[in-house]
């Protein structure tokens, strides 16, 4: 680790070690520890722009042409940044970045690298249709594997088995997976020089807003879902700068820190001429320092970052609290149909194409306050609309509301529920029975996951009951009150008669 330290100091690097340290945290790998009291708002390190690596930093573009560079597609997605992670590393000692790749690993636990029997405990969860392998691979095939061939003299035939293997795709792939940043290019005032030995008394609250670096959440399976991940939140103009690949980085040093849900205290800011840690809170001496992840759920930490995160719960045990369900629209679509069965399957596809249409989604999410999607049951309603009621939403481009105001809704929508669940092997107690037992590493992550989900799934199942134990209480009482009322004024009918 000195060694590394001492490359990123003589490359223009700033890294405040009276504060922190570098060393393992048991099964977290290398994290960032206090070593004295950290107040918030204060430097941790900086780096030159020029020391991260990234198709705009790396020398392979410009030897290649911008032209070749295009032709091979190598500006679209993690491709172009793969490739030059690649040709770096065979550049060994000459290049720059060599100690900084040579400190990175080379073997993941994300599920890209389980073995099929593996693979099997995550069945019904959101990792399976996710991890991609066969589209990363073609990326693989139809981009680097042409320009590489396209181009002896740098991509010297001897040296593919060694670095531009299949194998070391996967590796690199990796590593920006878990590791990249979202460096966007500097589009504010030139403020002229930065000192990277900032002092201390800058804050976070004076270099916060639009310029804090972005971890990066895209894949190198689905080129679209740099865009769509990191566009969160930000204006439409913001979006057509984040899409572009050439702002993913790798970033030495600050892809040193572990994150936990909810737990960041540092935060990597973008300037001018650099890029800067700075703690977001106080740390006291010998706390991890934390970056953030996106507190993500559990099927998304495992597939990218291969671990999962548990923390306490409010309300007793553990789990991690930015777990979510996904729940196709297909399912809904089938259980409405095996149940209801009122529509042939012509006019169910009519209505799901109209209701999408209509903005629908096509996957619903449901997080751990476990409410459920409006999207969900406005799609459920719209299969069960009569013929009548159909003809009129259409009409009106209006699709049924998303309330859950009637019985057949509830058990429809309980039984889409019930039919998620299904999906897995296990059920929950068999789960929690298996977590304690003696497991590999990755059967007990398959494990955590599933249950993350297994609890929202049961959790909303729980309450679906009980709003349907209430909705039955009331039309009882309206029952009786009619009854009591028709009692009431056929008595006094009665007696009206009488008199
Ligand atoms: C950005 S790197 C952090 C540095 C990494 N620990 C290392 O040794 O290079 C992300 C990786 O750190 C590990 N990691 C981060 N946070 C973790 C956590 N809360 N629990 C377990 N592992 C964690 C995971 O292996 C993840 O893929």
């Amino acid at each position: 680790m000195e060694s590394f330290i001492t490359w990123f100091q003589s490359h223009g690097g700033f890294i405040d070690s009276s504060v922190m340290d570098v060393v393992d945290f048991p099964g977290q790998g290398r994290g960032a520890i206090a070593v004295s009291d950290i107040p918030e708002g204060h430097t941790l390190f900086t780096l030159p722009r020029s020391l991260t690596l990234s198709t705009r930093t790396s020398y392979l573009p410009s030897n290649m042409g911008a032209e070749s560079w295009k032709k091979f597609k190598l500006d679209e997605g993690w491709a172009g940044l793969i490739l030059c992670m690649m040709w770096e590393e065979a550049q060994e000692s000459k290049s720059k970045w060599s100690e900084y790749l040579a400190s990175l690993p080379s073997s993941f636990t994300t599920p890209m690298f389980w073995s099929s029997e593996d693979l099997f405990e995550l069945r019904g969860t959101a990792v399976v249709d996710k991890i991609g392998r066969e589209d990363a691979e073609r990326d693989y095939y139809d981009k680097l594997l042409p320009a590489i061939q396209s181009r002896l003299d740098l991509f010297p035939p001897t040296l593919i088995d060694q670095h531009y293997s299949l194998a070391k795709y996967h590796v690199m792939g990796s590593r920006i997976l878990s590791r990249s940043f979202q460096v966007e290019k500097w589009d504010g005032p030139a403020s002229g020089e930065h000192d990277a030995n900032v002092s201390s008394d800058s804050t976070a609250m004076e270099v916060d807003g639009e310029v804090s670096v972005t971890q990066v959440h895209g894949d190198y399976n689905d080129d679209e879902d740099i865009s769509r991940d990191i566009d969160d939140g930000s204006s439409d103009d913001d979006d057509d700068e984040t899409e572009d690949p050439s702002d993913v980085a790798m970033v030495p040093i600050a892809d040193l820190l572990n994150a936990r849900y909810g737990s960041e205290n540092a935060k990597l800011f973008y300037e001018e001429r650099h890029l800067r840690m700075i703690s977001t809170k106080p740390i006291m001496a010998g706390e991890q320092i934390w970056n953030t992840y996106g507190d993500l759920p559990n099927s998304d930490l495992l597939r990218r970052y291969g671990h999962v995160d548990l923390v306490s719960l409010p309300e007793g045990g553990e789990g991690n609290p930015a777990d979510v369900i996904e729940i196709r629209a297909d399912l809904v679509v089938s259980a409405v149909s095996q149940l209801s069965g009122t529509l042939t399957s012509d006019s169910n596809q009519t209505r799901i194409d109209w209701w999408l249409e209509e903005g629908g989604d096509d996957v619903f999410t449901v997080e751990t306050d476990l409410v459920i999607p409006e999207a969900l049951i406005s799609l459920l309603r719209t299969l069960l609309l009569s013929e009548a009621d159909w003809e009129k939403a259409r009409n009106k481009s209006k699709p049924p509301k998303g309330k859950l105001d009637n019985p057949q809704v509830i058990s429809l929508v309980t039984a889409v529920f019930h039919q998620r669940l299904n999906a897995y092997p296990t059920t929950l107690e068999a789960d929690d029975e298996l977590l304690r037992q003696d497991l590999s590493l990755n059967k007990r992550h398959a494990i955590m996951v599933r249950c993350g989900e297994k609890k929202i799934l049961t959790g909303v199942i729980k309450n679906l009951r009980l709003m349907e134990e209430s909705l039955s209480g009331e039309e009882k009482d309206k029952k009786k009150k009619r009854t009591l009322g028709d009692e009431h004024g056929g008595k006094q009918r009665s007696k009206r008669v009488k008199r």
